[in-house]
């Protein structure tokens, strides 16, 4: 690993100046905002060759937490706070100082690629008839060779890439790869199993490091969205690495159907698993549903920032119950995923097919409002929910502000 030095600024493009990004301040709403407690998964525990060392009690507790709330803390990453910063600061020259024509040039062509690589408008997604006001910049694992690069991305943004992939590498070959490690333990194969699904991230998989910015939206949008930045969802992949950063905007649904925001800590992640690990695990582990909202009252002046890493697996990888594990067979007892596929004849969706289709068309507004509130969508035969509020709720605070 070669992470070993406190900053990372000279080593790489130390000829184009890049701000140093300031945390925005935290919350002072304190009790007033439903947090959501969350296990904290320590990846210091986590040892020995290819992280075959996983202690029985950390096994338990992660797997039980994964599988009842479906997002964990992970703490002890091995990079130290000014790294990650470096990260948030590179994210913020991306939006701020790569050039407007740049991004236009470089824009993904999501819909019709199945994939995020590259730039992603404000506008590109709809809730209803409102547009998104999101940016992102999406660096697929696959696209960081000389010659996709210069495809992907513009001659202002290339000087970082090797640093962001390095970053990205970081993201995949420890923090992946370990708690992917506790996961098989979890599911009951060996630790590596998983691993040997997600090994070809950078020529068969569909992985990327995603710098997003969600801007603050005027204030008639917000009403007729009640808040809503992101609608309740679920990832496509395996698992999503969130670098935490302080606006309390990410809320997690419960079993219970009540949504919690996710508390910042500084330098821990908050991890979550995404569908193809629910069908890998048969159903027995969570694939929960999150969304992204106007944060409290006293954060809704800034910007929002955030470094996300979204693991897939290889591309092939069929999205069906693993046929060693008890665990998954047992889950997927009271379960079936495929039906409608398998009824007519068709095969069973491979990671690439599904996070394909999911890609193109989320926010495209394929989905139908449900009498239950929700807004519903089949894909590959599978039923898929994009969730609001069912009940109505207080105008959020901040909205009322505003
Ligand atoms: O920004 C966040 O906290 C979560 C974003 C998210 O859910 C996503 O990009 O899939
Ligand atoms: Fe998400």
């Amino acid at each position: 690993m070669r992470f070993k030095h406190n900053k990372m600024t000279s080593k790489y493009a130390p000829e184009i100046p890049v701000e140093p990004w300031i945390p925005p301040e935290e919350t002072k709403l304190g009790d007033t905002v439903n947090w959501a407690p969350l296990y904290t998964l320590d990846l210091e525990q986590i040892k020995g060759e290819g992280f075959s060392e996983v202690p029985e009690q950390v096994i338990r507790d992660t797997g039980d937490a994964l599988a009842n709330v479906g997002f964990i803390y992970a703490i002890n990453h091995g990079l130290s706070y000014d790294q990650v910063l470096r990260q948030y600061s590179i994210g913020q020259h991306t939006f701020d100082k790569i050039p407007e024509q740049d991004k236009k040039e470089y824009t993904a062509d999501i819909i019709n690629s199945g994939s995020y690589c590259g730039y992603k408008q404000i506008g590109h997604w709809k809730i209803d008839q409102v547009a998104d006001r999101i940016e992102q910049w999406n660096f697929g694992s696959a696209a960081y060779a000389q010659e996709v690069a210069k495809r992907k991305y513009p001659e202002s943004l290339r000087p970082f890439l090797d640093e962001i992939h390095e970053f990205a590498r970081f993201n995949h070959d420890v923090v992946v790869r370990k708690i992917l490690s506790v996961i098989s333990l979890v599911l009951k194969v060996p630790y590596d199993y998983l691993w040997n699904l997600s090994k070809k991230y950078e020529t068969e998989g569909d992985d990327f490091l995603r710098y997003m910015l969600v801007h603050r939206p005027p204030a008639e949008e917000d009403a007729e969205t009640k808040g809503v930045r992101i609608q309740g969802h679920t990832d496509f992949g395996s698992l999503t690495v969130l670098w935490s950063q302080p606006i309390a905007s990410l809320q997690v649904l419960g079993k219970d159907n009540v949504w919690r925001t996710v508390g910042h800590r500084p330098n821990a992640l908050i991890v979550n698993l995404g569908d193809s690990l629910h069908f890998l695990s048969g159903g027995y582990l969570s694939a929960t549903i999150h969304r992204v909202i106007a944060p409290p009252e006293d954060q809704l002046k800034y910007r929002r920032l955030n470094v996300l890493y979204f693991s897939m697996f290889d591309n092939d990888v069929k999205l069906l119950p693993i046929p060693e594990s008890s665990v998954a067979q047992e889950a997927y007892k009271t379960r079936k995923f495929w039906e409608e596929r398998e009824k007519n004849g068709e095969p069973v969706p491979t990671s690439r097919e599904w996070n394909g289709l999911r890609i193109s068309r989320y926010g495209q507004q394929h989905s139908k409002l449900g009498a239950d509130g929700h807004h519903h969508e089949i894909i590959a035969g599978h039923h898929v929910t994009l969730y609001n509020d069912t009940q109505p709720q207080p105008e959020p605070k901040a909205i009322a502000a505003a």
